[in-house]
Formats: C-alpha cells, sequence, structure tokens
C-alpha cells in the first residue's frame, strides 16, 4: 500500500475477459475497473506475461487507483488462502477457482449423484487452506425415498466426519433448512461453492438470498428478478453479511500437485503406519495393517482405493509442476543474458 499511496483497496467479485468487476462495500453494488495490461497477456508472452494463478480471481483484494467510476487496478493484494485446480489440457497449468476464502462447501446432491468418491476427490483437491463442509442436498429427495436413504448416505462419509469434517443435509430449497449452515455464514466470512453441475448451488444461494427479502417484507411474489444462476464465478454479498462465491458445476478437477493427500486420508495413512513393513504395498505382504482394517470392515475398500487413484494423480501432477518449475527457472537464468535483455526490449524479428 506504501507503493500506492492514493490507491484504495477493493475486493474482486466477477472476472471477465477484459477486466473486473469490483465491490467496495456490501450494497451489491458493483463497478468495472481496467486491468493491468500485463494481466491481458498470454502468459508466455516474452515481454513479462504473468502466470494465471499470479493474476486476480473472484474474491481477491486489489488495490485501485482513480475515480470509482473510472478505477485502474494497480495492484494484487496477498492473498489468505486460493483454492485452485490443474488446469485441462496437456500443459501444466494452474486455475485459481476463488481467492481468500474461508470455507469451501463441497455440494453433492442425496439423489443418484451422490458419490463418496467424488466427495473425497473435491475435498482432497479443492481444500486450499480453507475449512471444507460437505452440503448435501436433496435432503427431502433422500426422505421420500425410505427410511434408510438419509441415514445411509450420512454413514457412507463417516469416516469424513471422523477426520473432522462438517457434514450437513438440507433441503437446498428450503430456508429453515439452510439454516443449518449459518456457522459459516456470519459477517465477513467468505464461503465458496464447489459440486457438479445440478448439485444444487444455485438452489442454495437463492436461499440464502431470499431470507433477507423475507424479513425485510420485500417478498416479490412470482417475479423471479434477482434469482441467480450460475453462468460465472461471482462473488455475492449474503443477507447474512457473509460473502457466497458460486463456481460453474466442474466436469473435470484435475490436482495441481500441491494438494496433501496425508491430511484427508489420515485415517489411511494411520493405518499404513501400522504395516509390518515400513515399504508396504498393501498388496499381500503379512502383518498389513491395511488389508486386516478392509478385512475387518472398518476400512471401505472403496475408499483406499479412491486414496491410492488420487495418490497416484497428485503425485502424477507433482512430478509436472516440479518440472514446470525447473523449466522456469532456467528461462530466467537465461534472460539475464545481454542479448536475450535486448531481444525482449527491442523485438527479434
Ligand atoms: N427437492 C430438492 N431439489 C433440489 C434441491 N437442491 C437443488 N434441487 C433441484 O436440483 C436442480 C439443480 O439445482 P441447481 O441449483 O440448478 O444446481 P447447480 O449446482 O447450481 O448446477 P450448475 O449451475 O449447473 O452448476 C434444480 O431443479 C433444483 O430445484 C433440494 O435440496 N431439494
Ligand atoms: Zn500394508
Amino acid at each position: 500500500m506504501a507503493e500506492h499511496p492514493a490507491a484504495w483497496p477493493a475486493r474482486i467479485v466477477e472476472q471477465h475477459r477484459s477486466g473486473y468487476q469490483i465491490a467496495v462495500d456490501a450494497s451489491g453494488d458493483t463497478h468495472s475497473v481496467e486491468s493491468l495490461p500485463e494481466w491481458q497477456r498470454p502468459p508466455n508472452t516474452r515481454k513479462g506475461g504473468v502466470d494465471p494463478e499470479q493474476r486476480p480471481a473472484v474474491g481477491d483484494w486489489v488495490l485501485v487507483e482513480g475515480a470509482l467510476e473510472s478505477g485502474k487496478v494497480a495492484a494484487l493484494l496477498p492473498r489468505r488462502t486460493a483454492i485452485k485446480r490443474g488446469a485441462a489440457g496437456e500443459h501444466y497449468r494452474q486455475q485459481l477457482i476463488a481467492a481468500n476464502v474461508d470455507t469451501v462447501f463441497v455440494v453433492c446432491g442425496l439423489d443418484a449423484d451422490f458419490n463418496p468418491r467424488r466427495i473425497e476427490r473435491y475435498l482432497l483437491l479443492v481444500r486450499g487452506g480453507a475449512e471444507p463442509v460437505v452440503v448435501l442436498t436433496k435432503a427431502d429427495m433422500a426422505m421420500a425415498e425410505g427410511a434408510d436413504a438419509l441415514p445411509g448416505a450420512v454413514a457412507a462419509l463417516a469416516e469424513l466426519a471422523a477426520q473432522g469434517v462438517a457434514v450437513r443435509t438440507v433441503n437446498a430449497r428450503e430456508a429453515g433448512s439452510v439454516a443449518a449452515l449459518k456457522p459459516w455464514l456470519g459477517p465477513g466470512r467468505t464461503v465458496v461453492l464447489v459440486g457438479s453441475s445440478g448439485a444444487g448451488k444455485s438452489t442454495l444461494t437463492n436461499t440464502l438470498l431470499g431470507i433477507e427479502r423475507m424479513k425485510t417484507g420485500e417478498v416479490r411474489g412470482s417475479d423471479s428478478r434477482g434469482r441467480h444462476t450460475t453462468t460465472h464465478r461471482a462473488l455475492i454479498p449474503l443477507p447474512t453479511g457473509a460473502c457466497m462465491i458460486d463456481t460453474p458445476g466442474m466436469r473435470e478437477l484435475k490436482p495441481t500437485g500441491e494438494e496433501d493427500v496425508a491430511e484427508n486420508f489420515g485415517d489411511v495413512e494411520a493405518l499404513a503406519a501400522q504395516c509390518r513393513f515400513r515399504d508396504c504395498a498393501h498388496d499381500r505382504e503379512p502383518g498389513c495393517a491395511v488389508r486386516a482394517a478392509i478385512e475387518a470392515g472398518t476400512l471401505d475398500a472403496q475408499r483406499f482405493a479412491n486414496y491410492r487413484k488420487l495418490g497416484d494423480e497428485v503425485a502424477g501432477a507433482a512430478g509436472r509442476l516440479a518440472q514446470r518449475r525447473a523449466e522456469t527457472a532456467d528461462d530466467k537464468t537465461q534472460s539475464k543474458a545481454p542479448g536475450k535483455r535486448l531481444a525482449d526490449k527491442y523485438g527479434k524479428r
């Protein structure tokens, strides 16, 4: 801030190809700002392109210069947390989903889409320093299905709960039910919603927004203006004083290589530590505590299989990340050569 004495702080609430929308208060008003030119160039441009993860994302705080109507971003402020994923495509790239998030709501419907393995995947990949909460929507549908559909689904996540991850079941269409999420929606808190398409993220956001409209008597009946549908990532102020970031359903969720598998599978890692051999592959070795737990029914075989699969994926991505970092370091060394510097400045062709 000392470098930009005339600038003022603002939060990124929407990201567009050419610039950003910012908010300076909780009114819901947003303003366009001009982005820094280097944030618009492709990252591999010779003249100082900036990697996507070093450009602002929804939830980031920036310093803005100029009047509110015609502001220009001067700098990106340091992040507290960053929710990222590996971007699709053959080259290693990271994609920032949201920044400065306190809580990640991993949203999953209790319908045919319910899948504990996918929830484990989301928890591992999008934690990014924030607290995860599993939000199971469509509890009303599960209850209509039969007496044990709901407890059965919750029991399938018992190992997550034992790891300290909060699990809540809600009817996303009902304000009273959604109130179960209040502990994470206090003033100044930022929550990001992740989950596959159709999980109920928009429904949840609308219900949380509706609480205020009902409280202030501004119910508009059949008028659905203000209804929120997910088209791009946007930060929305909630009546509770929290900020909600919705994300479009993510079909592909690749690791960045920075994920902590042990943090998410503490139960499996604790068992593995009890195997007779330190390098136990948990296949046919004698004294394998992991296989014993699976046979005794205290460890879910599918959870273990998912641990292995995700572990392999993270290790693969970590290798690609290390390689990219080495290449970047190489580029930096080379660019110190005077010839290269001149070429950078005046262009080669
Ligand atoms: N009965 C019931 N229906 C729900 C619940 N949550 C969501 N739905 C319905 O499920 C459908 C999909 O919900 P959305 O909120 O659009 O899902 P989304 O996660 O925002 O999906 P994308 O925007 O594609 O990412 C809608 O028809 C909702 O009405 C719930 O708790 N109970
Ligand atoms: Zn073992």
